[in-house]
């Protein structure tokens, strides 16, 4: 079965992350003219620095040696203008370069950020949600960095380095030779820190993405936490991750500050050696003191980009590695997309018929399918439950309703059409859809309401929330403004579940697919949305996840799920009589408000009374 960008697959595969690098080039394309001016404005900078010794090595070999203090004035004048206009490039470089940066970090981000949601739901329970975090936020900035410092710097350094080098051959050959030579150590010791640097960049970035899943996954499960006392084990677990991050940290410390101290060496040996031979050259008359002058102060102009050299290539690996880490995203497909000429289905021209042509589906990289044979027809305006054992599959037969999956094997038809033939979006309009954990995002009500449905008036908005007895949203402080979710006010279980059951019904859809929509819910309130709900399913086509005796009442066949296979499908007083499987499974799950059953359903009359169900 294909990947979902599972990223040890990926870094078994091998891949080049300075070509991933390479591949982010359209991101700056936008920028192409503001880089150019850029790198204009500091190459210019550059040759006023360049020359400035030039001019200096004129003073000292003109005015000086001839004490004419006239020419002194002038080209003092020059050297001045020289680093006046030297630091006004400067200053137009600076302004130009952090704009263009955060525009390309913006940009990419948002391309991420909407590859994300279109990966399916199979990559995101492959992936921990921190490592994507740390992915979209420290690996943006990582790139951000170096695309607009690193790699100006790294071409107006080499850039420097080279015209230098070529004045100070000019200036005196074997002393620019020497010089010229100084390239080679540099270029091994950057190798061979570059090698390093890589490898311990990659390990950081992923240890960064551990701890970003640690602090998440404990800011989601604090109260589990800590009604366990699980908290000290826990941040005996948090320490050891953040202690490994620590100390991949400190050793590419350690690496960077080891090769830069030799990355200082050279030169300043080199400066040494010029001094001491450029001298003597000087005293035999071979160089003026002017062009030592000139020389030595030409040479100093290397110091910085040879410096800066350790800083480039570090930048340069992070952002390398961060660039992997964020095409092993970007190179994930989306597989569960339109397909060519995919139809949109308007609402009114759909009846709802919705049948499972032999359907098998298994999860990615699972060796057994979860869900076989599946065939199953529900009409237009027919209410089926799903009843299964815990993991028989319900909850994955659901998903294949809106394609949060594909099927692997068979079909699945609304009103004769093929699923997977039906545009996306307009599918997904007709189906709504709660499941068994209802989860709220940090908007208001009212955008969480509409969430399928941005453009639900009030009245539609008003009928969702009576329909799932979810009125008490007039009342929270704000109203349907108030702010719900993570960032905003909580709600008990049965408030969620109830906006999420009012989000599923807004807009009519033409299926409802439901996992135990009355399950967080007290007998009073269960019965009051059960009332509700049975108007709803008259115009729906639906089908339901019960784990309840009592909601089956709400259905009008049932489908006994076993295993991934349906087993039985019929009424429930069918089933309860006929399919022994079936009565076991209920009498094991009490009614709400009543004590589980000790025997089989069928044979226990006040089970039956009790869940009250079925009017075949
Ligand atoms: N994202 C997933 N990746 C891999 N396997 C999964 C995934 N989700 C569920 N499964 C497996 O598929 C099987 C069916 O799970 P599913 O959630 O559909 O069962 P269920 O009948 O809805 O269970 P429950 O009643 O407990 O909600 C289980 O064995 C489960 O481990």
């Amino acid at each position: 079965m294909e990947s979902d960008g599972d990223p040890a697959a990926r870094v078994a595969a091998g891949t080049n992350p300075v070509h991933n690098l390479w591949r982010l080039r359209p991101y700056l394309r936008p920028y192409a003219a503001e880089f150019a001016w850029l790198l204009l404005a500091g190459l210019a900078g550059t040759a006023a620095g360049i020359a400035v010794p030039l001019v200096v090595q004129r003073v000292v070999d003109g005015p000086v040696a001839r004490h004419e203090p006239g020419g002194l004035l002038q080209l003092g004048g020059l050297a001045l203008l020289l680093g006046v206009v030297e630091a006004v490039l400067i200053f137009i470089r600076r302004w130009v370069q952090s704009s263009s940066a955060v525009g390309m970090e913006a940009a990419l981000r948002a391309d991420v950020y909407a590859h994300l949601q279109r990966l399916p739901t199979s990559f995101h329970d492959r992936w921990q949600s921190g490592q994507l975090l740390s992915r979209i936020t420290s690996d943006l900035s990582v790139i951000r960095r170096f695309l607009s410092f690193g790699v100006f710097f790294l071409v107006l350094n080499l850039t420097t380095y080279v015209v230098v080098v070529v004045l100070l051959v000019r200036l005196h050959p074997v002393l620019g030779a020497l010089v010229a030579a100084s390239a080679v150590p540099l270029l091994l010791i950057s190798r061979r820190f570059g090698r390093h640097y890589h490898a311990a960049s990659r390990r950081m970035q992923d240890q960064q993405g551990d701890v970003a899943t640690l602090v998440e996954e404990t800011a989601q499960g604090l109260r589990t936490m800590k009604a366990y006392g699980r908290g000290p084990e826990l941040a005996a677990s948090f320490a050891g991750a953040a202690r490994r991050l620590h100390d991949t940290g400190v050793g590419k410390g350690r690496l960077l500050a080891n090769t830069s101290a030799l990355l200082d060496l050279v030169p300043n040996v080199t400066l040494g050696v010029v001094l001491v031979a450029g001298a003597a050259a000087a005293a035999e008359g071979v160089l003026t003191i002017g062009e030592l002058v000139a020389f030595v102060s030409l040479q100093l102009m290397l110091i910085w980009p040879v410096q800066s050299l350790g800083w480039i290539i570090a930048n340069g690996q992070e952002a390398a590695t961060a660039a992997d880490r964020i095409q092993e995203v970007l190179d994930t497909p989306p597989r569960i997309v339109d397909r060519p000429g995919a139809l949109a289905l308007p609402r009114d021209a759909v009846h709802g018929q919705l049948r499972f042509e032999r359907v098998a589906f298994s999860y990615p990289g699972a060796t057994a399918p979860v869900l076989c044979e599946i065939d199953l027809t529900i009409e237009p305006g027919e209410t089926l439950a799903l009843v299964g054992a815990t993991g028989s599959g319900k909850s994955t037969l659901l998903s294949l309703v809106p394609r949060l999956h594909d099927v692997t094997a068979g079909r699945i038809t609304l009103d004769g059409h093929d699923l997977r033939e039906l545009r996306l979006a307009s599918l997904r309009r007709l189906v709504g859809v709660a499941f068994e954990e209802p989860t709220l995002f940090s908007m208001s009500v009212r955008e969480n309401l509409t969430l399928g449905h941005p453009d639900a008036g009030d009245h539609d908005v008003r009928a969702a929330l009576a329909l799932a007895q979810a009125d008490f949203a007039y009342d929270l402080p704000w109203g349907l403004a108030t702010r719900v979710g993570e960032q905003g006010l909580s709600l008990s279980g049965g408030q969620r579940q109830r906006l999420a059951l009012a989000r599923a019904v807004l807009g009519r859809p033409a299926l409802l697919v439901l996992d135990d929509p009355l399950s967080a819910l007290d007998v009073h309130t269960e019965a009051l949305v059960e009332a509700a709900l049975r108007r709803v399913l008259r115009d729906s086509t639906a089908l339901l996840v019960v784990h309840r005796p009592s909601t089956i009442a709400l259905a009008d066949r049932v489908a006994l799920l076993e295993d991934g296979r349906i087993t039985a499908t019929g009424r429930h007083s069918e089933l309860l009589a006929s399919v022994p499987a079936y009565r076991a499974l209920l009498a094991a799950e009490p009614a709400a408000g009543h004590p589980p059953s000790s025997g089989a359903a069928g044979s226990s009359p006040s089970a039956s009374d009790g869940w009250g169900l079925v009017h075949s």
